[in-house]
Order: C-alpha cells, then structure tokens, then sequence
C-alpha cells in the first residue's frame, strides 16, 4: 500500500538515548532512561517541528547485557486499537505518553517484554499519535556472536525469537520494522519490501567491533537492495568500559544509497526528510524489482 491522501514527504526524528547506567538498581536506572528519552524527544521536536515520525533504540531503557534484561522486562501489551492498560508496564506508559503528547508516530526503539509464559523477548512496539499500538515486533534473529578478544555475545541465553515479519500502515506508506542484528538478514528486508515498505525502520545497537565495521554499510546495502530508506537508531556510547560500548552513529540513508545523516557517538537526535517521490523516482529508473528472476535463486 501506498502513502494515502497525497503526503509524500514526511519529517522522520532519530532519538539518540544516553546510555542506561548498569550500575544503579533497576527501578531507579529505568525511571531515569525513560525521563531522559522523553526530554530528548522534546528538545528534538523543538528543534524539528516538521517530524511526524520518531524512533528510538534498542532497549533505550535496560542496560544492553544478557543478565540485565530479566530484572528489567516487563509485560507489554499487543497490537490494539484503544490505549493500552500500562499499569504494570513503565516504559510502554511512557512510549504512549510521548506519542499522544507529540501527536507523532513513535517506534518506540526496543524494551525487554516477559510473556504470560515468563519468555523473555527484545520487542519494539510502534504507537499512532492517539497511543495506540499499531505494530509490535520481536527481534527475530538473536545476536550470538563470538569474535574472541573483541565481542562475545549470546542473547539466546535469556531471549527467545520472535517468529512474525512487520510492517505496518501510515499516512505516509508502509513501513518495516526489525531491530539491530535483524538487518544482517537481506531476505527479512526484502520480505519487508514485497510487503510493501518504503521505510524500514530499526531501533538498534551495534558495538565498537561491528559498528565500524559493519553499520553504515549494512544498511546502504539494505536501503540498495529495497530500494527503501533505512533508518537505524542506537543509543550513545557509555564512558564506563564496563558497559556494552553501542556504536551510536544513528543514520539514515536513502534509496540510492546515499547517507542523509549520521551521528557521532554521543547522545543527540538526527532529522531527514523522507521523500517517497524520490523513492518512486529510483524505483522506476533503476527497475529491479521487476527484473528478478525467483526462479534461478529462490533461498530455501
Ligand atoms: N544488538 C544487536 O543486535 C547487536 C548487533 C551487532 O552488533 C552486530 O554486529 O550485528
């Protein structure tokens, strides 16, 4: 689906949280991440009026490590049409509270949400201005990695995966949604895309290691295979060298390919102008959705 009612152009803030400190206990480090990204997203509205859609980082409430997200998870409700009961979920309370007081769409980055079941998952909810949930997202690809010396991580240990692709419908087009380690995956991008994205949105958090390495030039190929904006959100770097070092550098780059806006490390938003005839204009110049050929290389 497209973008309804002729809007074709729209203002997208990226929200770079400061990073949650590990060492304070949980209900103190949560209730301080939360105010801080609500005080960021204000001072980014304030100086972009024009953003109709805002997005914030992975797990921009919980430190990012595998033996904080059981202390801090916390039950987050599904897709529903009137506002969610946020009674004993803090950051989902907040994530409304910023959508409905901004009267923005918010993908509201990533929290650590415990099921009915006690499963734990790395989830991204996304709100419409009036705070009600339209999209909810479960990491898909769990970040286990082992590159020895430099970055171990095994997200597996506490997470489970979630097992759903998501994209959603706004005023301004389809929009997809994955988080960090998923936008290693072309194929979940352009599932993404044949679903009808034009924006594939994730809230993420990549490390020193990977970052340099591997960030910006994951998502040109993302934004190159789709022929969609990619936009990755992180939080900042934390100064204490016992934290997990996120990367930063939130960006976004468009349909050719090209960076609109980077970050550094440091806490800050990031403002683009998504323009969807842009898109429509390298999608016809450039037509290789049309010219695939399925046949000769269908993964299994
Ligand atoms: N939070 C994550 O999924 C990290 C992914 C990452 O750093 C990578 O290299 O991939």
């Amino acid at each position: 689906m497209g973008s309804e009612g002729g809007v074709t152009k729209f203002g997208l803030l990226l929200c770079q949280t400061p990073p949650v400190p590990s060492k304070k206990g949980v209900a103190e480090a949560k209730t301080d991440a939360l105010e801080a990204a609500k005080k960021l997203v204000g001072e980014g509205i304030a100086a972009h009026p024009g953003a109709k859609m805002v997005v914030l980082p992975e797990m921009f409430a919980c430190p990012y490590g595998t033996k904080f997200f059981e202390p801090f998870c916390e039950p987050v409700p599904d897709a529903q049409a009137a506002e969610p009961n946020t009674d004993q979920s803090p950051s989902v309370k907040v994530l409304v509270d910023i959508a409905k007081s901004h009267g923005v769409w918010l993908v509201g980055g990533s929290v650590s949400e415990r099921d009915s079941a006690g499963k734990i998952y790395n989830t991204c909810l996304v709100f419409n201005p009036q705070g009600h949930i339209v999209a909810k997202h479960r990491k898909v690809h769990l970040f286990d990695i082992d590159i020895p010396g430099k970055m171990t991580f095994k997200e597996s240990e506490t997470l489970s995966a979630g097992g759903q692709v998501t994209t959603f419908e706004s005023p301004f087009g389809t929009i997809g949604v994955g988080i960090c380690y998923d936008v290693r995956f072309a194929e979940l991008a352009l599932s993404m895309r044949q679903r009808g994205a034009q924006v594939l949105i994730y809230p993420g958090a990549f490390n020193t290691t990977t970052g340099p390495a591997h960030w910006r030039i994951l998502c040109q190929g993302r934004a190159l295979d789709t022929q969609c904006y990619v936009a990755v959100c992180s939080p900042a770097r934390s100064e204490d060298a016992g934290d997990y070092p996120a990367w930063g550098h939130s960006l976004v780059v468009d349909p050719w390919g090209e960076v609109k806006v980077e970050l550094d490390e440091k806490p800050g938003f990031a403002f683009v102008d998504v323009d969807l005839d842009y898109l429509k204009d390298v999608r016809t110049r450039v037509p290789i959705s049309m010219q695939k050929r399925p046949e000769l290389y269908e993964l299994k």
